[in-house]
């Protein structure tokens, strides 16, 4: 796990640091450029040799002021370098470190095939941070140029025309969507880095150290976003009874209905849940019996059964909704709510919620709700419209959370899940550590049943529902192209043991 900011709490850890008076912000910048020139020799050794021919694009602002400062080391260093900059620095530091360049600077619109023909390196200092409105043609055409001339682009501190905020394109006109081939920021990743589309679009990502950190804790008290990385706890099983590991209960559907529920139930199991009982309807219970070994069963017909069966206090993690059925969903759900258990709510039991919003804050500070983007936009329709004008995932998850008062899980590429309380994380499974092949049938169900198995062995919701993301995109991982749904249990095993031996997932 690492913290992500937002521009804002970068500006604000910046200015901390700077009040302090022990750096200053044109250090910072001197900082950022050497940074960014030692991680372009870091991943091209070829390239630490200099002598070669490199482009530089600078903004006004002080991603600009970077660009300038990286132009005059790799001049250094021998190389050729031309800056090509969309007018004079609006920055006082920017102006300083272009004042240090001292030698002529291009306009922008004077950037064209012939400029970057035989260019080794192109670097995009056009705008960081600071973007807050679409790119102008102007902009995004020289950028175009660029990134279609098939040169090597670094992108200092997040690739022009990404919003550091949103991760969302920003630009008039269609813009190229190629990834960086590096992109380098500081001090701590940004949320347009791990948001889609900007996870994709920012290509390997590097942090450089500018010596910022320790501001990073002070200015932001309040700082609650972190990214994925790792395991969000311990794995270990403390010796101990089955039960001492929770007993889930995972609602099935009727006669032909069985996949999800069963998916989720073993998923359950898996992740280490001490007992995991399934609750199909009377009719179906013939061919779910013929199907489960280790899962045990349990007919449940309607409420009365449901509530019969809760007053079985070992139940501890309720899970509803794969494959159960909208009706049975919504006939069941009350029940669940009631009970105060923690309680997975997926799938069908998302659409019976959505067809009775007045219902929503009924799931209780114990639940995780995992909906796909269509079921968050049915639940929530006007943050569904707000995220399609562009608006942050991160802030409608995390309003959605507080609305209901529960854990909110909105899939995607970028996972994105939020508590009441304002936490939140983001698996970043949409850049470089893509797994396209997880978007396939059931996979949703495993995801709610690990969840649930987390839930069952006392995990609170937040981390529960985290780390079975985490450990939901590592089982893809480790599994590889071929994955169907039915493989991501399995693969689990062999994702913990590596885990638990020290390796990467
Ligand atoms: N925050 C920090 O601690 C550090 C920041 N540094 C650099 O400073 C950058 C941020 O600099 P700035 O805040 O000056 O911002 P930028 O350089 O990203 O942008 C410059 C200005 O352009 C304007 N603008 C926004 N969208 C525009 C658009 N579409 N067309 C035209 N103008 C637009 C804004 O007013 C913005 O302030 C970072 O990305 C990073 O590269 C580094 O120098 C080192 C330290
Ligand atoms: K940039």
């Amino acid at each position: 796990m690492r913290p992500v900011l937002s521009p804002e709490e970068m500006r604000a850890v910046e200015a901390a640091a700077m009040t302090s008076g022990r750096v200053t912000g044109a250090e910072l910048m001197l900082r950022a450029g050497a940074g960014v020139v030692a991680a372009v020799e870091g991943r091209w050794s070829a390239l630490a040799a200099g002598g070669g021919r490199a482009v530089v694009l600078a903004g006004r602002g002080n991603n600009g002021g970077d660009g300038y400062v990286i132009a005059r080391l790799l001049r250094e260093k021998g190389w050729s370098v031309a800056i090509h900059a969309l007018g004079e620095p609006a920055t006082k530091d920017a102006a300083a470190m272009r004042e240090d360049w001292g030698a002529p600077v291009l306009e922008l619109e004077a950037l064209d095939g012939a400029a970057l023909d035989g260019a080794e390196l192109v670097v995009d200092a056009l705008f960081g941070t600071g973007l807050t409105r679409p790119l102008a043609p102007a902009v995004s055409g020289a950028l175009r140029l660029a990134q279609e001339a098939g040169v090597r682009l670094v992108a200092v501190d997040i690739l022009s025309g990404l919003s550091a905020e949103t991760g969302q394109v920003l630009s008039e006109a269609p813009f190229v969507e190629r990834p960086a081939d590096l992109t380098v920021t500081f001090q701590a990743p940004k949320l347009g880095h791990v948001l889609t589309p900007g996870a994709r679009l920012t290509g390997p990502l590097e942090v450089v150290d500018i010596g910022l950190g320790a501001w990073l804790g002070e200015a932001l008290e309040g700082w609650q976003v972190v990214q994925l990385t790792g395991p969000g706890g311990a794995q270990d099983k403390v010796q101990g009874h089955k039960y001492d590991h929770g007993h889930a209960l995972v609602f099935a559907g009727g006669v032909g209905r069985g996949g999800a529920g069963r998916l989720a139930a073993r998923s359950a199991l898996r992740i280490g849940a001490g007992a995991v009982t399934l609750a199909p309807t009377p009719g179906a219970l013939q061919e779910n019996a013929a199907a489960l070994d280790a899962v045990m069963l349990r007919a449940v017909a309607g409420v009365e059964a449901a509530e019969a069966l809760l007053e079985d206090s070992r139940l501890n993690a309720l899970c509803l909704g794969p494959g159960c059925g909208v009706a049975r969903a919504a006939e069941i759900l009350p029940v669940l709510a009631r009970s105060g258990r923690a309680l997975v709510l997926d799938a069908d039991a998302l659409t019976a919620l959505a067809e009775e919003p007045a219902r929503l804050g009924d799931a209780g500070p114990r639940s995780v709700l995992t909906p796909h983007p269509g079921e968050f936009a049915r639940l929530f329709p006007d943050l569904g419209e707000a995220l399609k004008a562009g608006r942050s995932k991160l802030e409608v998850t995390r309003e959605a959370a507080a609305r209901i008062g529960a854990v909110v899980l909105l899939k995607g590429p970028d996972t994105v899940i939020a508590a009441p309380d304002g936490r939140a994380a983001i698996n970043d499974a949409g850049g470089q550590g893509a797994v396209p092949w997880l978007a396939t049938a059931g996979a949703g169900d495993v995801l709610a049943g690990f969840v649930t198995g987390l839930l069952a062995r006392g995990w609170p919701p937040f981390e529960a529902a985290a780390h079975a993301t985490w450990l939901h995109t590592a089982c893809a991982r480790s599994f590889g192209p071929g994955l169907i749904a039915e493989d991501l249990a399995e693969e689990l095993p062999k994702v913990l043991r590596r885990l638990a031996s020290g390796e990467s997932a």
